[in-house]
């Protein structure tokens, strides 16, 4: 069977401002004659392929050559690579960039790499302008099962997490599972952080899958549809997230974020932090919401298969993180929205997480796991 024979399409219906998402192996090349077909880029000559020091020298030649075979002028905008460039100075840089370049309000981006380029790449495409059309081109796990999709975009402050940004949807996602072959270790694996959350909060069943994936036995295309199709899911159903829903996905964020930031962003990959946030969301559960400690020991379990940490390091100062938990945008007139489990696959938010609880939860983060 070819490639292009086992890839799936998971659409994501948003109204006007729906897309699909293509999901398989060897998917690059073809990124031009998929722009081609998309109504949305209908009479859009030129485009802004932003990608990082890392990805630019393994995939960018075949993005821009198939992009100027399907007749696009594509300019190469590289930013280093790493977490630090998630900021609002990065993206002055690359909207410079792509004036100098001689891009207009008929033109695109492409963003192309994982969740920083996604993100930066969408929120320059936002602004740029007031706003033109951006295509995904996740290329982590953790870029493909989660923050290509859903329209979030953003930089970081100093301070705290994705504070600037816009939800600015793409107008298609191409996930080529073939560029995962190039991700170091750590960077794959911080993807699984975010791909049990979904378990968490949607799918008890994907534990398994995630189980055979880990011992190298189990179908990574399959998991990796299965997981966009969940973010879809809850995107559809509440995609400012107003209503409660989309929140959910935030399980585990609200002190992972908070660790990320005080971390200093780039000690700790997002999907590092949010494996200790996990944990400490876990624990919360059987405190507040009846999880019970062998379900909660599964999850830790699976996440360390990953190796992913599950203790917080030494240096974390509680009230410092506390300070930076204050600023989630979750907080609603001083009270925490705390996403909690009363079993695997539901999710629920709750009100009754009060900063004692997080001041026990973070204690509890210090210790080994039993
Ligand atoms: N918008 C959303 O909904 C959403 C969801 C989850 C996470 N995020 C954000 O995503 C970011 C994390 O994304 P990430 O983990 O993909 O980080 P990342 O983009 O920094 O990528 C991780 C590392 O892998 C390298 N890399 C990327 N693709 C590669 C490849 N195919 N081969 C070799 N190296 C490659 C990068 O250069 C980088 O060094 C965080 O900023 C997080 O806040 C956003
Ligand atoms: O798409 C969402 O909604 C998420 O919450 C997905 C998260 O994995 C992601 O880290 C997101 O960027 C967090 O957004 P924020 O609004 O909490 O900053
Ligand atoms: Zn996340």
């Amino acid at each position: 069977m070819s490639d292009l024979a086992t890839s799936h399409t998971v659409p994501v219906n948003l109204g006007a401002r729906s897309y699909t998402v293509q999901v398989g192996r060897g998917l690059l090349s073809g990124i031009g004659a998929a722009v081609m077909t998309l109504e949305k880029l209908r009479g859009r000559k030129s485009c802004a392929v932003i990608t990082d020091s890392n990805v630019a020298p393994l995939y960018a030649e075949t993005v821009l050559q198939s992009l100027r075979a399907a007749g696009k002028e594509a300019h190469l905008i590289t930013v280093p690579a790493g977490e630090a460039s998630k900021s609002l100075l990065v993206a002055q840089d690359v909207c410079g960039e792509m004036v100098r370049a001689g891009l207009d309000r008929k033109s695109f981006v492409v963003a192309l790499g994982g969740g920083v380029i996604g993100d930066l790449g969408g929120f320059c495409a936002s602004i740029f302008q007031r706003g033109i059309p951006y295509v995904q081109v996740p290329t982590t796990v953790l870029s493909q099962v989660d923050s290509s999709v859903g329209g979030k975009t953003g930089v970081n402050l100093p301070d705290a997490k994705n504070m600037v940004g816009a939800f600015h949807q793409p107008v298609h996602v191409i996930a080529d599972i073939a560029t995962l072959d190039s991700l170091h270790k750590r960077e794959w694996n911080e993807g699984f952080a975010e791909i049990i959350k979904h378990a968490c909060i949607r799918d008890a069943s994907m534990l398994e899958a995630i189980d055979a994936v880990a011992d190298d036995e189990g179908d990574l295309t399959d998991l990796i549809r299965r997981n966009i199709a969940i973010k879809a899911a809850v995107v559809e159903a509440d995609e400012y997230e107003t209503l409660g829903l989309r929140a959910l996905l935030n399980f585990g964020h609200t002190l992972g974020h908070a660790i990320e930031a005080a971390a200093g962003y780039g000690s700790l990959l997002h999907g590092e932090a949010i494996s200790l946030g996990l944990r400490a969301a876990l624990w919360l559960s059987e405190q507040v919401s009846g999880l019970s400690q062998a379900e909660s020991q599964r999850v830790i379990a699976l996440l360390q298969k990953f190796d992913l940490p599950v203790q917080l390091p030494e240096g974390f100062d509680t009230g410092e993180l506390l300070r930076i938990t204050r600023m989630d945008k979750k907080f609603e007139t001083g009270k925490i929205r705390f996403v909690l489990l009363p079993h695997i696959g539901d999710a629920f938010v709750s009100k009754e997480v009060t900063e004692a609880h997080l001041i026990q939860a973070l204690d509890e983060l210090r210790k080994p796991v039993a």
